[in-house]
């Protein structure tokens, strides 16, 4: 499907269990799907995997991972074009949370007009008109997970991978949060696979669930 994130046949294991059996998946562009199961059932492996960085001397993994037609599995995580987003912002802190974006954008961007405007044009997009300066501690916890959703969104992905991106935010924040993500999601046709203990995630997500 053009557009999508697909996994086939992917299975994980970690000595003799295997944590993920056989997965197949086809994520539509601006669809959320959403992976739950128990703590250490293998959530973030498997977005390791399909963002290219399951540490092979721990884990034995095989199936495919194509991303708007292209099998992506043999290359590496930064030729991907797979975005991830944490629970953990990481911003940088030595940087202004202008200096955070800019760093997402690909460096094919050269012309600093150009990549000032993409910039200032995803702040205000976040409702973060006028942050460019800020210190990135500065910023409430919800402005924080804007910033870092935009850095995600400039780096031009073909597909999110979402970690708990909301569970540091309080149950307000959350809500906001989320529907952002998935409004961005669905803008720009991106396909995604958040990861969550949420069953209120899941059911905003309104897509096909994975249970670990
Ligand atoms: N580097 C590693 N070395 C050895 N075992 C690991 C490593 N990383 C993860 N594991 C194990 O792999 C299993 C799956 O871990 P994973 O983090 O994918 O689970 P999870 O479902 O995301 O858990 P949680 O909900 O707690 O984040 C767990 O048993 C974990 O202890």
């Amino acid at each position: 499907m053009r557009g999508a994130l697909a996994l086939r046949n992917v299975t994980i294991r970690l000595g003799v269990t295997t944590l993920v059996t056989a997965l197949d998946l086809t994520v539509a562009p601006g669809d959320v799907a959403t992976v739950m199961g128990p703590s250490g059932s293998g959530k973030s492996s498997l977005l390791a995997f399909v963002a290219g960085f399951l540490d092979g001397g721990v884990f034995a993994a095989e199936g495919a991972v194509l991303v708007d037609g292209d099998n992506v599995s043999r290359l590496p995580p930064e030729r991907r074009r797979i975005g991830l987003l944490f629970q953990d912002d990481l911003l940088f802190p030595h940087l202004s949370v202008g200096g955070n974006l800019m760093f997402g954008l690909p460096a094919s961007i050269r012309d600093r007009t150009e990549r000032r405007r993409l910039v200032e044009a995803a702040l205000a997009d976040a409702g973060l008109d006028g942050f460019a300066d800020r210190d990135p501690a500065t910023l409430s916890g919800g402005q924080r997970a804007r910033a870092a959703l935009m850095r995600v969104l400039l780096s031009q992905p073909r597909a999110l991978l979402l970690d708990e991106p909301f569970s540091r935010l309080d149950a307000e924040l959350r809500g906001s949060f989320r529907t952002m993500v998935f409004d961005q999601a669905r803008r720009r046709g991106l396909p995604v696979l958040l990861v969550t203990h949420d069953p209120q995630d899941a059911e905003a997500a309104n897509g096909r669930v994975v249970m670990l």
